[in-house]
């Protein structure tokens, strides 16, 4: 099954608004339709953008409004722009030449995501990883990443415990995912122990579309509200903390989903390596440093209410940035489709 595609002449994806209740495939003709299911999320992550940034390229008629358009649908992640502006600079080929190129895009985001998984399911069950602070109550303890004998690897039988969050599984993608593509290779060769997946809130990826993707792997998982995720990192127990990314700038500070930093800080608090797995593509070289990466503010609805339930009272407002950017000094490694890098 692919999270989006090309088919007879329109591009089809999985509506990923409506899981898990029902699986139902969206057909989309139109750029404005693509922007709609864009915005709303009906099609999201990093990877996934992309694809559907080039094959929106095919459905515009070569209208540079409809394209730039599409190219800001959604500001934070790469990936879209990069795909809208991969696949656009065929336009004056033709359509059959854009095709082509966004067909590639997505082909080569299938074999990224096997990479990732092999690469980075290599390094952690290699015991390769140290966490970059260590902590004198890590140091205390033992635990994890502390250089004391804990940490993945330390007992080769021994599956892994793995914290993560959003969805950064094959929805995320086209048919298997980055982080939790990590999660699902670990699974396939018998070392995941279980994955602890962060609800994610205001949306829900984690809640709704990890704990899908890991019920259909019949992998091991629980859910952990977000607040609890350092807290669970300082308790110990927790191998690696495996995220995703929107958008990594040159030094290695990486934006990702809202929730992503406080992990960070509690995976260098408890010593636990905190792993940042995402394509080549998610690399913007043209960005310096975190602070110069848009981040997508969404607005207060998601926030006071719950899919359609209102939480908090009429009139509360909310503030929703919808990522935020951790600072490269947290990241112990970014594993890509072609490297591992250490900033
Ligand atoms: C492999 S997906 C990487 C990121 O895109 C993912 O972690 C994330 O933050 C997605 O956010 P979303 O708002 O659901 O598009």
């Amino acid at each position: 099954m692919r999270t989006i595609d090309w088919v007879d002449g329109a591009v089809e994806l999985i509506d990923q608004t409506r899981l898990p209740d029902e699986c139902v495939t969206l057909r989309i003709t139109t750029v404005d339709e693509l922007i709609d299911a864009i915005r709303r999320l009906a099609v999201r992550g990093a990877p996934a953008l992309g694809v559907a940034g080039a094959l929106g390229v095919a459905l515009s008629g070569g209208d540079p409004d409809a394209v730039a358009r599409l190219r800001a649908a959604r500001p934070t992640a790469v990936n879209l722009a990069w795909g809208v502006d991969q696949a656009a600079a065929w336009l004056p080929e033709g359509r059959e030449a854009v095709l082509e190129t966004a067909l590639r895009i997505r082909d080569e985001d299938i074999a990224a995501c096997l990479a990732m998984g092999e690469r980075g399911a290599d390094l952690l069950t290699a015991g390769l990883l140290m966490a970059g602070p260590v902590t004198p109550d890590a140091l205390a303890s033992g635990g994890p990443g502390s250089g004391a004998g804990g940490g993945p690897g330390s007992d080769a039988d021994r599956g892994l415990r793995i914290m993560t969050i959003c969805n950064t599984g094959g929805l995320a993608a086209v048919e298997r995912g980055t982080a939790l593509g990590v999660a699902q290779t670990l699974h396939e060769r018998g070392r995941l122990a279980e994955v602890l997946a962060m609800e994610t809130r205001p949306l829900l990826q984690g809640a709704r579309l990890t704990a899908w993707e890991l019920a259909r792997m019949g992998a091991p998982h629980r859910l952990v509200a977000d607040g609890a995720g350092p807290y669970l990192l300082a308790r110990g127990g927790v191998d690696a903390v495996l995220v995703g990314a929107d958008r990594i700038a040159a030094n290695g500070d990486t934006a990702n989903k809202i929730g992503t930093y406080a992990l960070a800080l509690g995976a260098a608090r408890a010593g636990v390596p905190f792993v940042v797995v995402a394509p080549e593509t998610t690399i913007d070289v043209a960005t310096p440093t975190g602070a110069g990466i848009e981040i997508e503010d969404r607005g207060a609805e998601e926030i006071v209410t719950l899919r359609g339930t209102r939480l908090a009272p009429e009139g509360t407002d909310a503030v929703n940035p919808a990522f935020d950017v951790t600072p490269h000094d947290l990241i112990t490694a970014i594993v890509t489709d072609k490297r591992v890098i250490r900033p």
